[in-house]
């Protein structure tokens, strides 16, 4: 694990897009794993400015997201393909044919579930998969439980997921109850993944996710067993590291 902790969130944004964007000139072709919340953001931003100085172009590149909820309209304020298009894809030369998000409003999720598979089988394998973590370390959508599936499936939100991601909603009931995520066989599949994490609030469970015995009530605890794991921290969240 190569782990490093920042003093200001400006340091980690250019780095994580630093990291991204190297790739991506180095491999015009790269298949790039992309999150979505509150954490990647500046990261975007950052990757926006790049592109804008002509440093970068993702004309071949290939994405595809972590997740997405079921049942919003894909042009709903708060879909994921909604956050995607106004945090990265609106500003870059990215063409939408190459940018894959799960699509929560299939009729049939299941076979949505299947083509996404399929995608990413064609896909072969992600480069560089972008993370964040859920404060029950979750990774995607991928919730806490007994067991842990590998594809793409639909998921049951948890309720404290629910509640964290209702200051997006105007209530906690227009928060959906469930979403498709990306399995974590896939995700742990990416040749390298980048482990974003921010705040006091997280501090706890990013060190129990990277420290902690590997257990799939804390799915972010698989990602010891990665070989590339590269993990940004701020300094909040990276207080029990020091
Ligand atoms: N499904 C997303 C995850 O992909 C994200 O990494 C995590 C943390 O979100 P945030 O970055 O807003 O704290 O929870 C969300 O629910």
């Amino acid at each position: 694990m190569n782990l490093h902790i920042f003093q200001n969130q400006q340091e980690l944004n250019e780095a994580g897009a630093g990291i991204i964007t190297s790739l991506v000139q180095m491999q015009p072709k790269a298949v790039l794993g992309l999150a979505t919340g509150g954490t990647p953001v500046g990261i975007y931003e950052e990757l926006v400015k790049a592109y804008n100085k002509g440093r970068v172009s993702f004309k071949g590149v290939t994405t595809f997201n972590l997740d997405e909820y079921v049942g919003l309209p894909a042009d709903h304020s708060e879909s994921y393909r909604t956050y995607m298009q106004q945090h990265l894809f609106n500003h870059i030369d990215l063409p939408a044919a190459q940018a894959h998000i799960p699509n929560g409003n299939a009729v049939d999720l299941e076979a949505e579930c299947a083509h996404y598979n399929e995608l990413l089988e064609e896909a072969k394998q992600i480069d560089l998969q972008i993370l964040g973590l859920g404060h029950n370390g979750h990774i995607g959508f991928n919730e806490p439980d007994d067991s842990l599936v590998s594809g793409t499936h639909r998921v049951e939100l948890k309720e404290e997921t629910r509640e964290a991601n209702a200051r997006y909603f105007n209530t906690i009931d227009e928060v959906p109850t469930h979403a498709l995520t990306m399995g974590v066989g896939t995700i742990l599949k990416a040749k390298t993944i980048l482990l974003i994490v921010r705040g006091a609030d997280k501090a706890e469970i990013v060190h129990r996710a990277l420290t902690g015995p590997i257990t799939t009530e804390i799915p972010a605890t698989l990602l010891q067993t990665h070989p590339h794991l590269v993990v940004l921290l701020d300094a909040e969240a990276g207080r029990l590291f020091e």
